[in-house]
């Protein structure tokens, strides 16, 4: 599957962050990356110090005041964990202006609660996940009832410079975290498993870890490019009285297509679940 390729609407657009952690930081590197905005149209801030000097050292402006980061940009990404988001949006609802546009990543989190809390604001919600900081998001996102058609052009556009994005119902967002937000996790977890196996079996740890990841990346890229369906392109791996199908069977006699869907399905539960705590 080719990337859209999209002129972003605004040029240059300046960006805040609210919250520079883990996502947040992955967002904004791969941005500069893409060559999306200068790092300087950029600007983050967070409680913790460290984390802001990161970022600095790549051109981001950064802050410890929430406020400037209203004041300073026109896309406010709210990237702090789901249960400090009523505090922050309470405390910077005075300084939204009509363009600003409120950005939440926040898993579980609904539009509902967002807008609730800033009454009138255009607000979208985002699931990314951590490989836009190598160009290779998969993410999605839905519009509140005030967004316009240019709100959802610009964030399809950014979330697209830096991998796959698309819009989906609010009530599919929840699926989606259990699919592809909470996902890189299970995929690291797979790789270094693929890695111990090889480990198990003689390999050198550094070989067996380039060997497992290059055939994650490999057999994700055959499907996204083929479009083949994962059974056919499974099937055409396993000669007949093959090593392959010893493999598959030992894979389902210990529950590996079962363990996959219920991660899904627990990250999905959960992030349903922090929907309904009060936060
Ligand atoms: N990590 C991921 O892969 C993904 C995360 N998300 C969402 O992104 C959000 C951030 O997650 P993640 O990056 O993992 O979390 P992190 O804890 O790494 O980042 C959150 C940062 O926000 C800081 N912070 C806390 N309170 C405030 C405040 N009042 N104002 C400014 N900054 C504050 C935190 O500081 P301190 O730690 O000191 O509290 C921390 O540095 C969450 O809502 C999560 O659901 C969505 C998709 C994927
Ligand atoms: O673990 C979490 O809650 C966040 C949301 C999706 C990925 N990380």
């Amino acid at each position: 599957m080719a990337y859209q390729t999209i002129t972003m609407p605004a040029s240059n657009p300046k960006l805040g962050f609210i919250g520079a952690g883990m996502m947040s930081s992955a967002m904004i590197n791969g941005i500069i990356a893409a060559k999306v905005t200068e790092p300087g149209n950029i600007i983050a801030s967070d409680v913790y110090q460290p984390s802001l000097d990161r970022l600095s050292a790549s051109g981001v402006r950064t802050s410890t005041t929430n406020k400037e980061v209203v004041t300073g940009a026109d896309v406010i990404v709210l990237a702090v964990k789901p249960d400090v988001i009523p505090a922050v949006l309470t405390e910077i609802e005075q300084f939204l202006t009509d363009d600003s546009l409120v950005v939440s990543i926040a898993a579980g989190v609904p539009l509902s609660a967002l807008e609730n809390l800033v009454p009138g604001k255009r607000v979208i919600r985002v699931m990314p996940n951590t490989p836009c900081l190598v160009s290779e998001s998969a993410a999605a996102f839905s519009l509140g009832s005030h967004a316009k058609d240019e709100d959802r052009e610009l964030v399809q556009s950014l979330l697209s410079s830096v991998g796959f994005a698309c819009e989906v119902k609010e009530s599919q967002l929840d699926a989606v975290t259990g699919v592809s937000g909470s996902g890189p996790a299970y995929i690291f977890v797979l790789i270094e498993a693929l890695a111990d196996g090889g480990v198990r079996m003689g390999l050198p740890r550094a070989t067996a870890l380039k060997l497992a990841a290059q055939t994650v990346k490999g057999a994700a890229t055959m499907v996204l490019e083929t479009g083949t369906h994962p059974g056919v392109l499974k099937d055409n791996v396993c000669s007949p009285g093959g090593t392959t199908i010893c493999a598959v069977e030992a894979l389902e006699k210990n529950g590996f297509r079962a363990a996959a869907i219920s991660a899904v399905v627990a990250a999905t539960n959960k992030s349903l679940e922090m929907r309904n705590t009060k936060k």
